[in-house]
């Protein structure tokens, strides 16, 4: 079988060109020794491009362990493989599991228009935004020293978000516009270089008194930026996550 391997901002991914429906996405085993990173190709998950009716094109995300989501970086590096692939232009209208997504190739990077976003909860002294996969958000101090995996994993796992478990972020605030933001990936269960849900919900936390705003991040994968619009009513909408994606190798494996 055919693969590339795609990192957006550090996220990286096993791409597979499925529009003939041939990889088995039952096989959850399967998915998880592909993306291991050292029986397997290596990678924070696993994403197939298919065929679709009514879109450019579907994107199924696995994480490593097989469990599925919206992934934001993973679907900035699927609209760039698609347009490799010669499936799309510089503009997309595609499918996740979250919904259908715009996107657009724009001097060198990719601009995925992510779902609308109900509110923020607060959580005692954190939040709380759904932006397509669920995302824990904590602000902290010196957050390159911060025990992201050990902290990380104690809220993953708490009961508040039992059985599905949430992703979480660290974010410490650089300016009046920029913070850093370091991510615990559900499914990965592990510190990811950057998560594009996760850094969605960490720009919305962050400017929470803002209607409109455009958010830089900077991630330990690189940098990324967020703008969105803020409704009377707390919703949010016309949410933008613009970053690079690149491919870094191609590959055959046998299955
Ligand atoms: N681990 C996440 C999905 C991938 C999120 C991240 N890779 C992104 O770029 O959004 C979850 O299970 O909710």
């Amino acid at each position: 079988m055919k693969f590339y391997k795609y990192q957006g901002t550090g996220n990286d991914f096993v791409m597979i060109d499925d529009r003939e429906n041939r990889f088995d996405d039952q096989d959850l085993a399967l998915v998880s020794r592909l993306c291991d990173r050292k029986f397997g190709i290596g990678a924070d998950g696993l994403i197939l491009i298919r065929n679709h009716p009514k879109y450019n094109f579907e994107m199924i995300y696995f994480n490593a362990d097989g469990s599925q989501s919206m992934c934001g970086n993973g679907a900035r590096c699927a609209v760039a493989f698609a347009e490799f692939l010669g499936i799309i232009g510089e503009k997309t209208h595609f499918l996740a599991i979250d919904g259908d997504h715009e996107a657009l190739i724009k001097e060198g990077l990719v601009e995925l228009k992510m779902g609308n976003v109900s509110g923020i909860d607060q959580v005692k002294t954190d939040c709380f935004v759904n932006t397509g996969s669920p995302h824990h958000i904590r602000f902290v101090d010196q957050i390159e020293e911060y025990p992201v995996v050990e902290e990380g994993r104690k809220i993953r796992y708490d009961q508040r978000y039992s059985p599905g478990g949430t992703n979480v972020n660290f974010i410490q605030p650089i300016s009046s516009d920029e913070i850093f933001v370091r991510t615990y990936e559900r499914g990965v269960e592990d510190e990811t270089l950057s998560c594009g849900t996760g850094v969605t919900a960490a720009a919305i936390a962050f400017a929470q008194d803002q209607k409109a705003a455009t958010v830089k991040i900077k991630t330990r994968g690189g940098n990324l930026s967020v703008r969105f619009r803020r409704n009377a009513d707390g919703t949010l909408e016309d949410i933008w996550l613009i970053g690079p994606a690149q491919q870094v190798f191609a590959g055959q494996i046998d299955l």
